[in-house]
């Protein structure tokens, strides 16, 4: 079980820069086993093109290290918060993506302007507010997680699997590590056609509520968690 979510969070891990979402080693895929609590995430600082299963590091919901030689994730604080903050999901990837981290860095959030974002984010993808001092200077990378998960005290996250995170960048999730990162890759594709959108056309506004239902229930329904993608 655990062997299969480590072949799955490599797989992921190392499509990132494949979709062209990583330069270095920034950004970091994890993913959950829900029966024993287990997180499995890229060990801290490693290049991509050298990752291998056995780097891989497992720790708990509290972010311990269970097994492992390397050090886990700078991120994993973060990771493990959004993981108890939301039991459905499976798998977060935190990237530096450039046009969704720009849109993080303008504090903005980027407007549902056409299909492509509807058919995967159920409205507007949301920009945390700014960190405070103290949470900057505290727990920093859980006090991340916090501030994502206080952005959707009124949000299904089901229906918005990604978030930007003020002056730093998006993190988006799924039903489990592979997911994750195909939103992950969507919510930058997204980002740079609406920074095109605006950039051809200032006034744009959000797509009809109408179109966005059709699109977006079309796909994942409207209770359902994680609907099954056509
Ligand atoms: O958000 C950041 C840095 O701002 C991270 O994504 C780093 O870019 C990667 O850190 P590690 O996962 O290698 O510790």
């Amino acid at each position: 079980m655990l062997d299969d979510l480590k072949q799955q969070v490599l797989d992921a891990n190392l499509a990132l820069p494949k979709h062209g979402m990583v330069t270095f080693t920034w950004g970091n895929v994890s993913g959950i086993d829900r029966e024993s609590g287990l997180v499995v995430i890229k060990p801290s600082g490693v290049e991509y093109d050298v990752l291998k299963k056995e780097d891989l590091v497992v720790v708990d919901l509290m972010g311990n290290v269970v097994e492992g030689e390397l050090n886990p994730s700078s991120d994993t604080p973060t990771h493990v918060v959004l993981y108890r903050a939301f039991p459905e999901i499976g798998g977060i990837v935190h990237t530096h993506s450039p046009h969704a981290t720009s849109w993080a860095q303008a504090g903005r959030g980027i407007p549902a302007f056409g299909t492509t974002h509807a058919d995967y984010f159920y409205g507007e993808i949301p920009c945390t507010r700014p960190m405070t001092e103290a949470e900057i200077k505290g727990a920093y990378e859980a006090e991340t997680g916090h501030v994502i998960v206080e952005t959707f005290a009124e949000k299904r996250y089901d229906h918005m699997p990604g978030v930007l995170v003020h002056a730093h960048a998006p993190f988006a999730w799924g039903k489990d590590a592979m997911e994750a990162l195909h939103n992950a890759v969507v919510l930058e594709e997204t980002a740079k056609m609406a920074t095109n959108t605006l950039a051809l056309n200032p006034n744009a506004t959000h797509m009809q509520q109408d179109l966005l239902d059709k699109h977006f229930l079309r796909k994942h329904g409207k209770d359902a968690y994680y609907g099954q993608r056509n």
